[in-house]
């Protein structure tokens, strides 16, 4: 494959609104997360979005059945129906949101076609990476949450779940080799990615994701001008005054 040289930009570089994806392996939690920090953002008012991958819009919805409950998919063709979700995605719904403002809240981004596609299914995490970019014309998130936990623990959760899907049933050496791919993804981009330990109680993981996702607003904030709207911030600052409130009660 060429490398197409495309050059990332976070969200927040271009956009009013900021961008925050969640990832790890399957069942470490993320769906749970990324609904309680949904709701304080609701509570307090800030425009938002919740949104997934694959799946977040109606194209994305077919492309999901595809690929997580149809026949067998090659490697290559399962990479570029990934990315034809995501570039449909950015496309059509995340950018639109971050231009008026939103808080973007994406359950799966980029990083996981680079752990899965390409580390787990050996296409290359950098060809993967330069197609996920290409897709996305370079959108890349201001924060990326990374839920660790240990693939088995995980896999409790997901069994307790019921219904697995096509990722779900591979082996576990796929699963452990996710683990350590995006472990490594979040070491080579320090300022971008949160680790947090998924492995305790809900509102233990919850309490971190709320002061990773405070600390990105606050920065937000920070680099926005004084031809930033004015609602934006105000939005802004409901958030950060929710999350502490949420802090103080102690849950
Ligand atoms: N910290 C936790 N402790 C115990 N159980 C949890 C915890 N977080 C989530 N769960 C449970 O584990 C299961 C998987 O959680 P969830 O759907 O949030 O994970 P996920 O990472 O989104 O999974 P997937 O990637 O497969 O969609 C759910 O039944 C959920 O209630
Ligand atoms: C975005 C994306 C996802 N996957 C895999 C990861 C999961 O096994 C499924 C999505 O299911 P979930 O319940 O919504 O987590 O798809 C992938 O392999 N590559 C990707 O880019």
């Amino acid at each position: 494959m060429t490398h197409v040289p495309h050059d990332p930009r976070t969200a927040s570089a271009g956009y009013p609104g900021v961008l925050i994806s969640f990832e790890g392996g399957d069942g470490v939690g993320k769906t749970t997360q990324i609904r309680i920090l949904a709701d304080l953002l609701a509570a307090a008012g800030v425009d938002h979005l919740l949104t997934r991958e694959p799946g977040g819009t109606r194209l994305g919805a077919s492309i999901r059945e595809l690929l997580l409950h149809g026949e067998e998919v090659c490697a290559r063709a399962e990479a570029l129906l990934y990315a034809a979700d995501r570039a449909h995605h950015a496309a059509t719904l995340i950018r639109p949101a971050l231009e008026r403002g939103a808080v973007v809240l994406t359950d799966r981004y980029l990083d996981s076609s680079i752990a899965y596609q390409g580390a787990a299914r050996s296409l290359g995490p950098e060809d993967v990476r330069s197609l996920s970019l290409w897709a996305t014309d370079g959108l890349v998130p201001d924060l990326t949450i990374l839920l660790d936990a240990d693939p088995a623990l995980a896999a409790q959760r997901t069994a307790a779940r019921g219904a697995t899907d096509r990722l779900e049933r591979e082996p576990d050496a796929f699963h452990s080799s996710l683990r350590t791919a995006f472990l490594d993804l979040a070491a080579s981009e320090p300022a971008r990615f949160v680790v947090i330990d998924a492995d305790r109680p809900v509102d233990q993981v919850a309490d971190e994701v709320i002061e990773a996702a405070v600390g990105a607003v606050r920065a937000h904030g920070a680099r926005l001008t004084s031809g930033a709207r004015q609602s934006v911030l105000m939005g802004l600052e409901a958030f950060v005054a929710a999350a502490d409130a949420h802090r103080r009660r102690g849950r």
